[in-house]
């Protein structure tokens, strides 16, 4: 006898980014094929499936989320009232006040820095860094320097979708980094 999925059964993480995750060539610029999350978070059963799964990966072992700007925000606030846990904005340059520390890094397509704001979680608090894409990693490894400069602990680094041939993974040695879908 053989075993067949129920219709109804829920897609997986991976399949709905599969299915959903779209390429742009050439944006913002020449040469980049760029990968569109935006169908993702507009699919409501899909973005759910994803959000839970990235939570899940992470289980009892954080204390906030944090969401690097514009599209960790989307994520990292679904996550953070999932959980019921705190949600630190990690910035681009210029857009928060006070305080602030910053670090800089190079993109698949420029540079730039990003801004956190300290002082807002207890010390050693331990913080689940979200983002949309890993590329070449200058992202995700800025943002969790910000996180132990403020003198957090990385609990992990979730995103969505890893462009692996870009070796982003070598920038977050030692991080427990868990991608849904890489290609
Ligand atoms: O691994 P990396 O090479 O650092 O690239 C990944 C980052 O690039 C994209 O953001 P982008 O800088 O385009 O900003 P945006 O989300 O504000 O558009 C993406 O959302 C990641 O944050
Ligand atoms: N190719 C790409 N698509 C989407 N976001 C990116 N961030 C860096 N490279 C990217």
């Amino acid at each position: 006898m053989t075993f067949e999925p129920a219709a109804h059964a829920t897609p997986s993480a991976s399949d709905e980014l599969k299915r959903l995750l779209t390429e742009i060539p050439d944006f913002p610029k020449p040469g980049i094929l760029f990968r569109d999350v935006a169908p993702v978070f507009a699919d409501g059963p899909a973005f759910k499936v994803i959000v839970d799964e990235l939570v899940a990966r992470f289980a009892g072992r954080f204390d906030a989320v944090a969401g690097v700007e514009a599209r960790g925000f989307v994520l990292a606030a679904a996550a953070a009232y999932a959980t019921g846990t705190g949600l630190l904005v990690v910035r681009k340059a210029g857009k928060l006040p006070g305080e602030v520390i910053a670090e800089s890094y190079d993109l698949e397509y420029g540079t730039a820095t990003l801004e956190l704001e300290p002082n807002q979680l207890a010390p050693g608090a331990r913080v689940l860094v979200l983002d949309d894409i890993l590329a070449t990693g200058g992202t995700l490894s800025a943002a969790a320097r910000l996180i132990e400069r403020a003198g957090y602990a990385v609990a992990g680094i979730g995103v969505l979708f890893e462009l692996a041939e870009l070796d982003g993974r070598e920038q977050l040695a030692g991080y427990d980094t868990q991608v849904l879908l890489a290609e």
